[in-house]
């Protein structure tokens, strides 16, 4: 695992343009100007529903849970990192309200290695494109004050399903990522994740919770007539205007 936040300090005191590795929410709403994006993974990490939220995903009384990462030798998480240019002067402070106050999440810089392309027309773009970079993360460590830390799965999806915050139901957070999981790195496995979206899901039929609704989407016709509990809509990030949170006014 090679992180260091003597590193992140000068990557963010630098003025050259920097790359951003995002888990959770950021692989799905940035919420900040960027160059370019690339799927690809950390080496030495995992990642976990341990860190908890009281601001987008949950309350104070009842904390949601959403993305960090634990050190694992033998780990690798896939995710997307964001290029930030040199005079982009909003993305740094948006990120540091949106993950560090609002979030109780650190700075680390960590080796990026961008998802191996399988064809491509030379091997200069190739290697340019397939080296590892170094790139800014928002951890959150067991210290900070919203940790949860570890619980039986079905503790977790159960929390997920009945939390929600200002920016929506926590459980949108975990379906979205797994759904971008899905899509965007098909061949990247992640027990955590995916076991806790079978579980929300079940848990989600079991007690007649429409997910549509729940995801700020209108039920099927057919879906309208079976369920019973419905979740009241809430105001959901996705639609949240580009690169606004509704909880960070920036
Ligand atoms: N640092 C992780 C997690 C970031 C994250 O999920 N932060 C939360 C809590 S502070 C957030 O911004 N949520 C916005 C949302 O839930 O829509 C990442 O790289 O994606």
């Amino acid at each position: 695992m090679d992180m260091s936040e003597n590193r992140s300090k000068s990557m963010e005191a630098k003025k050259e343009a920097f790359w951003v590795f995002g888990y959770g929410s950021l692989c799905w709403n940035p919420g900040f100007e960027y160059q370019q994006s690339v799927t690809g993974y950390v080496k030495g990490f995992s990642r976990r529903f341990w860190q908890g939220n009281t601001t987008h995903r949950g309350t104070e009384t009842k904390p949601g849970r959403v993305a960090t990462l634990i050190e694992d030798k033998e780990g690798i998480t896939w995710g997307k990192a964001f290029l930030i240019s040199a005079d982009n002067k909003a993305a740094l402070p948006y990120l540091s309200t949106r993950e560090c106050q609002l979030g109780g999440y650190i700075t680390h810089t960590v080796n990026f290695h961008p998802r191996p392309i399988l064809f491509t027309s030379s091997t200069s773009s190739a290697s340019s494109t397939s080296e590892k970079k170094d790139a800014l993360l928002y951890i959150a460590v067991p210290e900070n004050r919203h940790w949860l830390g570890a619980a039986p799965l079905p503790d977790i999806a159960k929390q997920i399903l009945e939390c929600k915050g200002q920016s929506g139901p926590n459980a949108e957070y975990l379906l979205r990522l797994a759904d971008f999981m899905r899509d965007e790195i098909p061949e990247a496995l992640d027990e955590h994740l995916f076991s806790l979206e079978r579980l929300v899901r079940k848990f989600a039929s079991d007690m007649k919770i429409c997910l549509r609704t729940l995801m700020g989407e209108q039920p099927r016709e057919e879906e309208k007539a079976e369920v019973k509990a419905v979740v009241p809509s809430f105001q959901f990030a996705s639609r949240v205007p580009e690169k606004k949170l509704r909880c960070v006014n920036m």
